[in-house]
């Protein structure tokens, strides 16, 4: 028999009863879908924000009456646009999820949840942060390997990728029949397209960021979508097989990935000193911390 633990039940029974975020602890999941037989519709947009290059992906169930959507990775400076881009497609924001704790910009969950001023609304309702537990940051839900995201009857599988943070985890479309066609993985920066996230600080590690993508991504189905969560080259999708030939770094094998990453050289992130300390907090340092 399944078993699966709830999160978040005052959350739960405020939404259809298979929009819900659930942990199976078997290996497999059950969900109890009512949205008809048919495969659910996703929604999904690819979102740039050009000071950070950094990419925030909104993915909806567009089959559920209600249209759960959520966002992975949004940046403060422009959670404006993205939620005015939820409200214009009909879609309910239930989650706010980041990849890690970002060096480089401020995550947009804090800002999401407590309000947005283009649209004059003083709290979107619903709206859960997630990060994983391994973090160490705030937010409302922690996530830990294994664990399913639902949105709708889509989900998201939780990867551990750490490497670029100790924290940092991949969230990979679901396989089964329902899923979306081919997988899509969010890969944070733990992979980049043709490069990768830098090792050099907030706990990174090299050998353990080649560990990660061998075994968490490059174990995927080739074609498998990758979407990073920035890009510094103009890219804007990948593929496991095309990164497994042509990643210049994660290609290689691991020793000549060590000494490439140990020879990167570069700068630190300008916003590092006030991203990371925001980020721990979900972005809202001057908020209490019911906000995250
Ligand atoms: N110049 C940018 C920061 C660029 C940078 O360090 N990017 C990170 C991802 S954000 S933590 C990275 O891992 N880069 C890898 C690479 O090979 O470029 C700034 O000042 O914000
Ligand atoms: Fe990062």
């Amino acid at each position: 028999m399944l078993r699966f633990r709830l999160f978040e039940a005052p959350f739960i029974q405020s939404f259809k009863p298979h929009t819900f975020l659930i942990r199976a602890q078997m290996g497999s999941y059950s969900t109890t879908s009512s949205s008809a037989q048919n495969s659910p519709k996703l929604v999904f947009r690819q979102l740039f924000e050009k000071e950070s290059s950094t990419y925030t992906y909104l993915l909806a169930d567009a089959s559920h009456p209600q249209k759960p959507a959520l966002l992975i990775d949004p940046v403060d400076k422009t959670a404006d646009r993205d939620l005015a881009l939820v409200k214009e497609l009909g879609l309910k924001l239930i989650y706010a999820i980041n990849t890690h704790v970002h060096a480089d910009h401020v995550t947009g969950s804090g800002l999401i949840k407590v309000g947005l001023k283009l649209l004059n609304l003083t709290k979107f309702p619903g709206v859960r942060s997630i990060i994983s537990k391994a973090s160490n940051a705030k937010a409302d839900i922690f996530v830990e390997p294994g664990d399913k995201i639902y949105f709708g009857d889509i989900f998201l599988e939780v990867r551990a990728t750490p490497g670029h943070t100790l924290g940092c985890v991949t969230y990979v479309t679901g396989d089964g029949p329902n899923q979306p066609q081919p997988r899509m993985a969010f890969t944070g920066d733990a992979l980049l397209i043709r490069g990768c996230g830098r090792t050099d600080f907030q706990g990174g590690s090299s050998d353990k960021l080649y560990d990660s993508v061998h075994s968490q991504i490059f174990k995927l189905p080739k074609d498998t979508l990758l979407y990073p969560a920035h890009d510094y080259k103009g890219f804007t999708v990948s593929t496991v097989g095309e990164e497994m030939l042509y990643n210049p770094r994660l290609s290689k094998d691991k020793e000549t990935f060590k000494n490439i990453m140990q020879n990167l050289n570069l700068s630190y992130p300008k916003m590092m000193d006030v991203a990371v300390p925001a980020n721990m907090v979900c972005g809202l340092q001057e908020t209490k911390s019911e906000a995250c």
